[in-house]
Formats: structure tokens, C-alpha cells, sequence
């Protein structure tokens, strides 16, 4: 279902008011206080000499703070027609309207720069052409409005979105923590609520550092929104890489844009790539922070660091922050269930070692996005070096935890994020 001119002809009415009628000197006065009552799109109109009126949205019986102002202000009541139409109903009304009685009018939506992405529900799919240029035309601000589908099996984690009002571009400048950040929704992996994980996580490394260098190896980094704002906030050195070019892309501009180049350096390859090239020096970069966010298979890449002792001639080990899926009841059973999977990779390691643990989102009941923050164990650092073969079991992981992404995605959303009045 499109919006059409016969369709907004549709919502086309009269409707009888309350109109309120002063001197013109307690306009201002009456604005400010009941600007909120003031019907969409009316203006005062003049009845007598030094007197207008103006439609409201008020009903019998009149508020008190409004019987006290007319009172005091010797107003009149007039009762009056109005002519209502689409320009001056509100995203909700208009949808109440004319959607069916069993579809409700999607009450979120995240914002990337001008872009505004809904999950939208099954029921509601049928009128999403509707529903996003009703939006559209409601937020001056938006340039795009779209529907973000069901994820693919994606190695780069980029959405397919659905254009459904607007213009069809996906370009945004998202400002983030004194950086700003240019990308393009369609092309790479951005979530604008990661922000405050990006924080967190900024304000931990601040306090493991006390005061010395901080050197991080970001391997997973899409457009650079970790590095860059840890580049400007503690004056870190880093190693930004992501395997999607389209990321590698933004990731140049964005450093380039903040002024960082003497900082962040980009690379554009797979992480365990990243790291051997390290260890065969043919990258010169000393890190003491590995930074792991890609939470569907970040775990599986811990197996390069098992032998960094061997490999770099380094006893001071790098403290590593890395993403994952777990399921459990509580934190205990999470940690558990991470700490077996790390296991495979670092067979040093122990959850006694865990500096910290934090649960980001609730996937479901049961099943929790987490971020684990450890250094490196000295076992696992001293042991031979060599890659675990990865089991065959890891792709239906990523398939079974993309889904489970993407329900709590739409969940999130459900939560309305931005709240339409
Ligand atoms: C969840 S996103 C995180 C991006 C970034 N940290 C952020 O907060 O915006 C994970 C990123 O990992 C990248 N990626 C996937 N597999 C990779 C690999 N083998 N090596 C390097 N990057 C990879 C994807 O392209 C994606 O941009």
C-alpha cells in the first residue's frame, strides 16, 4: 500500500473544536502554557478588533490551569469547524487511520545520521511503503527511511535494507564521542548503540594503563569508531583492520577526516593474518590491548595468540577484550560456558584469570552477548605456537547466533529506541 493523493484526500475532514478567544496581549501568555493544546496547524484568527481566537485541542470539561486563565484573562469559548487533513495530523494519527484495527503503528525506530531504519513486523510488511513516507513526511530531519530484512549468512555483518521512503542512499556522518564518523549503512557493519560499550570499554583500558602507552591491535574494526575515539581520548596508538574494503574505505576517510593518521594505522585483512604478520615482522606494530568485537566468531581467533612468546620474544602479555555468545542462567554460567570455548584457542587459560565480565544484551532468556576481558596467560603465551583447526561445527554456530542477533535486534527495536509521540 503507497500513500496517494486519494488517500491523504481521504483523511480529509471537518471536526468541531474549542476555540479559545482573548485580547491579543495574552497570546504570548496563552502559547506558552497550553502550547501543547493548540490544534496542529491552527492559527489565531482575528474576531474583533485586539481580539483573535485560536483552535484547540480541548475537551468538556476544560482543564482547571485553563478555566483559571480564562477566567482571569475574561476569555471566550467558541465552538468552531475545522478542516483536518493529512498536513496537520501526527505520525499516529494518520496511521491509526489507516492501517487495518490489528496492525499497529511501529512505535520505534533507529536513526543513522538521516536515515531512520525500522525492523518492521510481519503484519505490518504490507503497508511498510505506507508507513515510511508517513514517517518521512513527519520528521523534516530524515532523508530515508527504510526496512532493515532478515540477515544473511555475512561475513562482513551487513544489513539488506529495504528502501521505503526517500532517497535511496545510505551515506551518514554519525557523530560519536568528540569523533565523526562517515559511512555507509548498506555497505558495512554500524550499530550507533554500541556506543556506550565503546565507552566502557575505553574507561577500563584508561584505568589497566595507569598512565602508560596505550598500543591496540583493533581486529575487527569496521569503520574505526574504537580506535578513533581511543585515539582522541587517551592518546593511543592503533592497529585498525577489518577484511570488508568497504570498510577499509570509511575507515581511511574517517582518519583522515579526525586527524588522526599519526595514531591509527588502517589495514584491510583477515585478523589472524593481522597478527602473523606481526610475528613475521612484515607489520611493525607493538601492541599491549587486542580489542575483538566481532561476538560471532571473535573466539575462534584467540588460537594466534597461543605461542606470542615464542613468536614476538615478549614476556609482558597483552591484555585482550573479546566478544562472544554464551548461555547460562547467570554470569557463572556464562563464564563457564565462555571459558570453554577460550579454552580451545588459549589452552592456558583459566576463568580465574577473567578481569572483567559483561553482559551487553540479552539475546534471549537464556542466551547473552558478552564481552570477557583477560591478559594473556603465560601458559598459553609460552606454548608452541599453532592454529587450532577450526571445527566444522562453527558455521552452524554463526547461523545459529546471527539469527539469534537479529531476534534481539528486533527486539531492541520493539523496545523503541526512538520513541515516535
Ligand atoms: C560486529 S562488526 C564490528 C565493527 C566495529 N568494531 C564496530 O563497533 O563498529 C565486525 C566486523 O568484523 C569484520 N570481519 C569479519 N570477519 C573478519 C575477519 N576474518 N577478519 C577481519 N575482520 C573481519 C566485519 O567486516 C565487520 O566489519
Amino acid at each position: 500500500m503507497k500513500l496517494t493523493q486519494e488517500i491523504k484526500q481521504s483523511l480529509q475532514k471537518t471536526q468541531k473544536v474549542l476555540s479559545i478567544q482573548m485580547d491579543v496581549h495574552h497570546i504570548n501568555d496563552f502559547t506558552k502554557r497550553f502550547k501543547k493544546s493548540i490544534f496542529s496547524g491552527s492559527r489565531w484568527q482575528l474576531e474583533q478588533q485586539n481580539t483573535k481566537s485560536i483552535a484547540t485541542t480541548f475537551e468538556e470539561p476544560l482543564p482547571e490551569d485553563l478555566q483559571e486563565f480564562i477566567k482571569e484573562k475574561n476569555c471566550q469559548i467558541l465552538e468552531k469547524e475545522v478542516s483536518v487533513g493529512y498536513e496537520s495530523m501526527s505520525y499516529n494519527d494518520v496511521l491509526q487511520q489507516l492501517l487495518p484495527k490489528n496492525v499497529q503503528a511501529p512505535q520505534g525506530y533507529e536513526i543513522i545520521g538521516k536515515i531512520a531504519h525500522f525492523n518492521l513486523a510481519p503484519e505490518q510488511l504490507p503497508y511498510k511503503y505506507l508507513i515510511g513516507q508517513v514517517l518521512l513526511d513527519k520528521n523534516k530531519h530524515l532523508q530515508t527511511v527504510c526496512n532493515k530484512l532478515e540477515k544473511l549468512h555475512n561475513v562482513y555483518r551487513t544489513p539488506q535494507l529495504e528502501l521505503l521512503a526517500g532517497n535511496n542512499s545510505y551515506d551518514a556522518i554519525v557523530p560519536e564521542g568528540g569523533v565523526r564518523l562517515f559511512l555507509n549503512f548498506e555497505k558495512v557493519y554500524w550499530c550507533t548503540r554500541l556506543y556506550s560499550e565503546r565507552e566502557r570499554i575505553i574507561k577500563y583500558i584508561k584505568e589497566l594503563a595507569n598512565g602508560k602507552n596505550i598500543k591496540v591491535l583493533d581486529l575487527f574494526c569496521g569503520i574505526g569508531p574504537f580506535s578513533l575515539r581511543i585515539a582522541k581520548d587517551l592518546n593511543a596508538q592503533c592497529l585498525a583492520n577489518d577484511l570488508n574494503p568497504e570498510c577499509f574505505y570509511y575507515l581511511k576517510k574517517n582518519i583522515v577526516e579526525n586527524k588522526v593518521q599519526n595514531q591509527v594505522t588502517p589495514l584491510n585483512m583477515d585478523a589472524r593474518e593481522v597478527v602473523l604478520k606481526i610475528y613475521n615482522k612484515e607489520i611493525d606494530f607493538d601492541f599491549n590491548h587486542v580489542y575483538m568485537n566481532l561476538p560471532v566468531l571473535a573466539i575462534n581467533f584467540l588460537d594466534v595468540f597461543k605461542g606470542f612468546t615464542q613468536k614476538t620474544g615478549k614476556v609482558e602479555l597483552p591484555y585482550i577484550h573479546v566478544y562472544g555468545f554464551a548461555k547460562g542462567k547467570d554470569d557463572q554460567e556464562l563464564i563457564e560456558q565462555f571459558s570453554l570455548r577460550i579454552v580451545k584457542g588459549l589452552p592456558g587459560f583459566d576463568k580465574s584469570q577473567i578481569l572483567r565480565f559483561h553482559v551487553l544484551k540479552n539475546v534471549t532468556k537464556m542466551k547473552k552477548m558478552c564481552c570477557l576481558s583477560f591478559q594473556l596467560d603465560k601458559k598459553s603465551a609460552e606454548s608452541e605456537f599453532g592454529l587450532v583447526e577450526q571445527e566444522d561445527g562453527n558455521n552452524s554456530d554463526f547461523e545459529d547466533d546471527e539469527k539469534m542477533e537479529q531476534n534481539e535486534l528486533i527486539e531492541d527495536v520493539v523496545n523503541k529506541k526512538v520513541k515516535i509521540d
